[in-house]
């Protein structure tokens, strides 16, 4: 797989505060890649440095497989900003300043208005726009030159559910056409949605790297209960497949800390002369996951 970023022991001090502690990992082609953390976890800063804005403390990072080159982020297009256009001139007439900036043709334009669903309303100023309109206008900007990464930070803060569903609509268009996408978000919601591969930041340190899907397939868990759960507890205890049991009420929750069927799990308990009276294997999600991720840092 070709690797459009790779991040070795990135560290950014601000005075004694660590920002960015020790990160590394590395981003595919093609793939959407999600900067989970709360607030302050140092998503930014770390959007900053790969940009070049933010000097690192230590740690390096490449583009591209090179070593360090300014035309190397001439292939990255990003918003770490809120949007900044002249408020009265239309959306068209703006795009065209960028793309005098940038040194991208004009008849990109249009193309991309369509990505962002503006392409009605390029004749009117920017200052008659939703929020909405606003950031997908950004983004329009930000592909005027065709860039092979696309970089957002907080992409749909501020914006109200509709709004918030057409940004995520275009960044999965925009990643189904081929552009490597990095999002930073406070929202695990936004990440399950729109990102194949997450890196959770808290305090600057990484707590998790790798697939949405692989994070969201952990080996989850079982409800169980028997006529004598003391009994079942103890045989459970035996089982080293389960990292936690604890009862629950009526029942007992066994957390897998690797794969188990149910159908195994009836089996063994069986043959040590247990019948269950319920058995039912759930997922933890992401969501959960998260939440005792960041709440363990505490
Ligand atoms: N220029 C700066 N000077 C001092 N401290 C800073 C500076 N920039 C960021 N920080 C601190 O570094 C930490 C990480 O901030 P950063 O903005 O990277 O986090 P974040 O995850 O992007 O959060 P947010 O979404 O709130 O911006 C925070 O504690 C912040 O206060």
């Amino acid at each position: 797989m070709e690797k459009v970023l790779e991040i070795n022991h990135l560290t950014k001090k601000f005075g004694r505060m660590t920002a960015v502690d020790n990160l590394s990992f590395s981003v595919e082609k093609g793939n959407v890649y999600g900067l989970l953390g709360p607030n302050g976890s140092g998503k930014s800063t770390t959007l900053g440095m790969i940009l070049n804005v933010v000097n690192p403390t230590d740690g390096h990072w490449r583009w591209f497989e090179k070593e360090h080159s300014i035309d190397s982020l001439k292939k990255v297009g990003a918003i770490i900003e809120r949007p900044n256009f002249y408020p009265y001139l239309s959306a068209e007439k703006n795009l065209e300043n960028v793309a005098l900036i940038k040194g991208a043709s004009k008849s990109k334009i249009d193309e991309k208005l369509s990505i962002v669903g503006l392409l009605d309303r390029k004749k009117d100023k920017f200052s008659t726009f939703s929020l909405g309109m606003k950031q997908r206008l950004a983004i329009a900007a930000a592909m005027l030159n065709d860039p092979d990464v696309l970089i957002l930070d907080e992409p749909t803060n501020g914006l109200d559910p509709q709004g918030i569903i057409k940004i995520r609509e275009i960044i999965l268009d925009i990643a189904a056409k081929g552009t490597t996408i990095i999002l930073a978000s406070h929202l695990l919601d936004e990440v399950e949605k729109v990102c194949s591969h997450v890196v959770i930041l808290e305090k600057g340190k990484t707590l998790y790297s790798g697939r949405v899907d692989e994070m969201t397939a952990s080996f989850g868990y079982f409800e169980l209960s028997s006529a004598d759960n003391s009994v079942l507890f103890q045989a459970l205890n035996s089982i080293t497949a389960f990292d936690k049991i604890a009862e629950n009420g009526s029942q007992i929750k066994a957390i897998l800390k690797e794969d188990l069927s149910a159908e195994s799990l009836n089996r063994i308990l069986f043959e040590k002369g247990i019948v269950l009276t319920h058995l039912v294997k759930r997922k933890e999600s992401l969501e959960n996951q998260f939440l005792q991720i960041t709440q363990n840092q505490n």
